[in-house]
């Protein structure tokens, strides 16, 4: 298996379902990075991963994962790839050492010291039945057993969902580790764009089935801006592409701009007040809004 190979690629990828569909779907994932898939509900996030890990397959479109074309050579693929979606369940009779059992004799890359490590630090008792563990400790079993195979892509359908604030920080906080090894990758999705933000190397706003944003996180925060001027009550509309929005309370306009710059600040040639940068969760309600201006629902 070639170690060179991206750990996923989706082009031009769609799946119709009766009452929706996900259309022209192209993303692509280098190795040792982290892609943080985020939108609202019913927005297909889950239908893009199920595409990605083989258990759907598309209308159109071609999908790799480590270099395996999917839904074909899943097996091959799925050796190194650990998934964890919200729908997946332990056995609820079998104590979470079972389970390590398990995944020890079927996983050649299992690392029992590890996953001794993330036992305590997820603080779960491997003793324990699965049946007496909350849900969020189950959310961290599952976790657990994905992180200790030490697989070269870990695939995470809302991985902190059900999660309490700590919980959510030593599990980010693992995922970081695990990225010590620049072979290995992350894609999840999430609602949380706090998440995203902090780990993400690369993000992906989804939004009715359709990519709405796919770009380097760190070059994209750089691009949003909130701009306050202060401008006659009657100057015309501000019409350049770089304004996603623009707000008007008497004399004060605040504007959302995609593709802020020095330079393109300076050409507006206006009264400027304030320039803020905004948060990933106020540029993804942005970017979400912006792109349903025009499009049917
Ligand atoms: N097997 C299926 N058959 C028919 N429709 C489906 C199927 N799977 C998903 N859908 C529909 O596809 C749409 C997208 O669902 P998906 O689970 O991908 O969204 P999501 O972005 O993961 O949402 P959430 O954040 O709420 O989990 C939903 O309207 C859902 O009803």
């Amino acid at each position: 298996m070639s170690t060179t190979a991206t750990a996923f690629e989706m082009k031009s990828v769609s799946k119709a379902f009766r009452f929706f569909s996900l259309e022209d779907i192209s993303l692509t994932l280098e190795p040792g990075q982290v892609m943080g898939l985020v939108g609202p509900n019913g927005a297909g996030k889950s239908t893009s991963i199920r595409l990605l890990m083989g258990l759907l397959t598309p209308d159109a479109g071609e999908i790799r994962l480590l270099g395996k074309a999917m839904p074909q050579q899943q097996p091959a693929a799925k050796a190194d790839v650990g998934f964890v979606s919200d729908d997946m369940r332990l056995l609820q009779h079998a104590t979470l050492q079972w389970h390590m059992d398990f995944m020890a004799n079927i996983y050649p890359g299992w690392d029992a010291a590890y996953a001794a490590l993330l036992l305590k630090r997820f603080g779960l008792k491997a003793a324990q039945p699965v049946k007496g563990l909350s849900t969020g400790e189950q959310a961290k079993a599952l976790l657990l057993l994905a992180l200790a195979r030490r697989p070269r892509l870990l695939v995470l359908d809302e991985p902190t969902s059900g999660l309490d604030p700590v919980a959510r920080h030593e599990l980010l906080t693992e995922f970081m580790d695990v990225l010590r090894d620049d072979a290995r990758s992350i894609l999840f999705s999430s609602h949380n764009t706090v998440d995203v933000e902090r780990i993400s190397d690369r993000l992906c706003f989804i939004d009715r089935g359709r990519v709405v944003a796919n770009d380097d996180t760190g070059a994209f925060l750089e691009r949003w801006r909130r701009v306050q001027l202060r401008l006659p009550a009657d100057a015309p509309a501000w019409t350049q592409p770089e304004i996603v929005h623009c707000e008007r309370d008497g004399s004060l306009a605040t504007l959302t701009v995609d593709g802020f710059s020095d330079d393109w600040l300076a050409r507006l040639a206006a009264p400027v007040q304030a320039v803020q940068r905004m948060s990933l969760e106020e540029i993804f309600v942005a970017t979400v809004m912006h792109s349903r201006e025009g499009r049917p629902s």
